[in-house]
């Protein structure tokens, strides 16, 4: 695991900041763009960001590499881990972003339980335009041979979950999807 940036702690504590901040969870397949609008949402919002990616174990990186795809033992750690980041955020009254693909709704259901100040951002995107942008991705492990594993794993966010949807086709922009969700409210207490 390589290092997530440290959670604030309650001494840090911004003035104002009421007892549940917003934890923005962006959600989505590899390639979706979550690292590129997670880190642009939370930069315009001036709040800290974590990248998922950050979060896993070692081994699950070694057989990413490897071309493997996860299953759901190899997410376990990996997801109490990006959870235990959510609940160290909230406890110091910070708002934050936070990507994961999430995959499966067992996924989101387990970072969602017990923390209503968790609110989902799902990148829906189409499989083309992904494959597209990571084969001419350079430098990040992921093989984009195992795009059809993320689309095989997907369980598509249900209204009941409330996500906010962002279609992604090749010219959505990461900017005018950030001024999207700044714009929505969706950190208001009945987004
Ligand atoms: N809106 C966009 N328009 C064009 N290219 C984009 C957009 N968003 C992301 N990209 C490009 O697509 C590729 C994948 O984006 P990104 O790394 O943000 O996805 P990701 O969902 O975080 O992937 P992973 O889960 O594998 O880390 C990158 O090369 C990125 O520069
Ligand atoms: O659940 C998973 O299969 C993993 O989280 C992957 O989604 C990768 O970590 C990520 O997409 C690569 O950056």
């Amino acid at each position: 695991m390589t290092t997530p940036p440290p959670a604030p702690s309650p001494a840090e504590k911004p003035a104002g900041v009421g007892a549940r901040p917003c934890i923005l969870l962006v959600t989505g397949v590899s390639g979706s763009g979550k690292s590129t609008v997670g880190a642009l949402l939370a930069q315009r919002l001036g709040w800290p960001y974590a990248e998922a990616d950050d979060f896993h174990p070692d081994a699950n990186l070694a057989k990413m590499v490897a071309g493997q795809p996860l299953d759901d033992g190899d997410r376990r750690q990996w997801l109490a881990n990006i959870a235990a980041w959510i609940d160290a955020s909230s406890a110091a009254g910070q708002p934050a972003v936070v990507s994961c693909s999430a995959l499966k709704r067992a996924y989101r259901d387990g970072l969602r339980a017990n923390r209503p100040n968790v609110r989902l951002i799902y990148l829906d995107a189409d499989e083309q335009t992904i494959r597209a942008r990571l084969s001419a991705r350079r430098g990040h492990f992921f093989p984009a041979a195992l795009l059809d594993s993320q689309f095989a794993d997907l369980q598509p966010p249900t209204e009941d979950e409330h996500p906010y949807r962002v279609p992604m086709t090749a010219d959505t922009l990461a900017d005018e999807i950030v001024d999207h969700l700044v714009a929505s409210g969706i950190c208001e207490e009945n987004a």
